[in-house]
């Protein structure tokens, strides 16, 4: 498929099968000596290497026939047939909103109209989430028609014109431990892979390979968006190394989770494996296994709603210099997953994960914040079957302002919540799948070659509550940090400078264009709204900063007019 741009540079490179690009990347170094921080820019020249072919994705999902798994599938084949469906509220349309590749931009930079927005997803070849084929397991065997009718996502009237295509796709047995997951899962887990551990193992790998040969797609990636488990266990002789825990496994081990089993079913297989619940699946011997094979693994725990908003409020709170002191998440849900985090050791696994995201913002701003203090942090989740997908969350954040003031921010949000969480599947999967076909090596160094991202895909983190970083990496989840981190390795890959938001060119009078410059008139971006009293009269507008003396608009552009606060409009 042809590129919706190219970029016209000595530094990149585009042949038949690749995106090649020569990247400056620059750091700054901070030492500290005597007492002072000396700070040492630094730029590090690397080749970015894209494969072009985009493959034909094959996905299969761990609880398939869930609110999760049903829902994205559907969702999927509903877009791809251009499905339209009547409501109480009119015709509604298939569409993949909630997705960042799908359904947000990205600036390529600016040229005479001002910035020039593309879709993520054209920044780089990727994955369309119409071709995806599906396939999973489940300990549950009902087919996919029948898992969205149990699910309550989508309107009826889609679901009807989805039965036959979903009727037609039936989950593959699955591995149940009822240890792991609430005992109030046990009515439907008569879908199931009787033997040891090992045997289970074997036929997670041939149910892998089974469906490599009979779809015909190019590559595998398998996704957890099955129930949430316990933490297992950690320990030396069970699972601290690959070694151990394929021991552990040989042993038919108790202590080895079915989420760790499809882990590692994956990795032998070559598939990535992503966790989109809390639990530790990732324990060191999965890890490890990974790194060895040189096989992608994230997560953890799909990042869908109100930890998503906390990721952005707590980083525009901390970063304006206000002092969160207190967090108090509530939510309450009716769907089988609340019904399994009412589950005391399954809720546990997603009180940590939802509890750690403010960690990184916190730890950044020692003028509020001394070593080791949090903010109060308490996370509530309730079943309440009669709402089902549409979880109510509701959150209370306050905040010390200036002189001993208080801010106190109550939200209240309701969601169908595999609707948030299902663009969100897809977008891991697809990024996932191009970082697949990323390489890079360091130019400087004579001799080297192109190397993948590190196994442990820390570029998911934007998804994940709480996300899964090589040892030694730092945890980010501050959300727009966590996007500019995607958005500027995309576009590294094809030798553009990441968004560094300066808009210098806009800063100074030599670089504005010619009309602007002698008047002291300044030609802003396009006007997409009036300026600070709304009203643009003969098209002259004034803002709070500057006011319009006799600033005319021009082409539709709005001429914002430097000048004494003449009380001329
Ligand atoms: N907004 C969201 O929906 C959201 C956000 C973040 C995380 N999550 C996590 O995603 C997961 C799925 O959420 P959901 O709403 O689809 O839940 P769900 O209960 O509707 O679906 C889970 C499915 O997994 C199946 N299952 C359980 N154990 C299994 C096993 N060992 N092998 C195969 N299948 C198994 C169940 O039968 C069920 O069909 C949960 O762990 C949830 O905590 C969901
Ligand atoms: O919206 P969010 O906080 O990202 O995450 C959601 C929780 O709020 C909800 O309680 C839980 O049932 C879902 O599995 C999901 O984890």
């Amino acid at each position: 498929m042809a590129e919706m741009f190219q970029v016209q540079s000595p530094n990149v490179r585009y042949t038949e099968e690749h995106i090649e690009a020569v990247y400056q990347y620059q750091t700054s170094h901070v030492a500290r000596h005597n007492g002072r921080l000396i700070v040492s820019p630094q730029t590090k020249e690397y080749e970015f290497r894209t494969r072009r072919h985009v493959p034909r994705l094959g996905v299969m999902l761990v609880g398939w026939g869930g609110n999760n798994g049903s829902t994205v599938t559907a969702a999927t084949i509903a877009n791809r047939l251009g499905l339209s469906w009547n409501t109480k509220t009119g015709v509604k349309h298939a569409n993949y909103f909630g997705s960042v590749f799908q359904s947000s931009t990205v600036s390529l930079g600016s040229g005479p109209q001002g910035d020039v927005f593309i879709p993520f997803r054209d920044l780089l070849p990727m994955v369309h989430p119409n071709d995806i084929v599906f396939d999973g397991w489940d300990i549950s065997s009902l087919n996919l028609a029948e898992a969205m009718r149990r699910a309550e996502v989508l309107d009826w009237g889609l679901q009807e014109q989805l039965r036959p295509h979903m009727e037609k796709l039936r989950p593959r047995a699955s591995i149940y431990v009822p240890e792991f997951i609430a005992a109030n899962q046990e009515d439907r887990a008569n879908n199931l892979i009787p033997g040891t551990k090992a045997e289970q193992l074997e036929q997670l790998r041939r149910d892998i390979r089974d469906f490599k040969a009979s779809s015909g797609v190019e590559k595998v990636i398998v996704m957890w968006t099955a129930n949430t488990e316990r933490f297992c266990e950690v320990a030396v002789g069970l699972n601290d190394t690959s070694d151990s825990l394929m021991k552990s496994i040989a042993r038919n081990e108790s202590e080895v989770s079915p989420s760790s089993l499809f882990a590692v079913a994956s990795i032998l297989e070559g598939c990535a494996y992503i966790n989109g619940s809390p639990q530790n699946t990732f324990v060191p011997g999965v890890l490890e296994l990974a790194t060895q094979r040189g096989v992608f693994v994230g997560g953890d725990d799909f990042k869908s709603g109100q930890t998503k908003l906390k990721s952005v409020l707590v980083d525009f709170l901390v970063s304006a210099g206000m002092k969160p002191v207190s967090i108090v998440s509530y939510n309450h849900l009716g769907n089988n997953d609340g019904k399994n985090l009412s589950s005391p050791q399954q809720f546990r696994s997603k009180e940590i994960s939802k509890s750690n995201v403010v960690d990184d913002m916190v730890d950044s701003n020692r003028l509020l914040y001394q070593p080791e203090e949090r903010p109060d942090h308490c996370v509530v989740i309730k079943y309440v079957p009669y709402v089902g997908d549409s979880k109510r969350a509701m959150d209370e954040y306050t905040s010390e302002i200036m002189m001993g003031g208080l801010n106190t921010l109550v939200i209240h949000n309701t969601c169908e919540d595999s609707l948030l969480a299902s663009p969100l599947l897809l977008d891991m999967l697809l990024l996932t799948e191009l970082c697949e076909r990323v390489s890079l090596r360091e130019a400087s160094r004579a001799g080297a070659t192109f190397e993948p991202f590190h196994p442990v895909l820390s570029l998911l983190s934007y998804f994940c509550k709480a996300p899964l970083v090589p040892h030694g990496a730092p945890v980010v989840n501050a959300l727009f940090r966590q996007r500019a981190c995607i958005e500027n390795i995309f576009r590294a890959c094809v030798g553009l400078p990441p968004q560094n938001h300066m808009q210098l060119e806009y800063k100074r009078a030599a670089e504005l264009p010619s009309p602007a410059r002698g008047t002291g008139l300044k030609v802003g971006k396009l006007a997409s709204s009036w300026t600070s009293n709304g009203v643009a009269s003969n098209g002259v507008a004034s803002n709070g900063l500057a006011h319009a003396s006799n600033g005319v608009a021009c082409n539709g552009a709005q001429l914002l007019v430097d000048g004494i606060d003449n009380g001329e409009k």
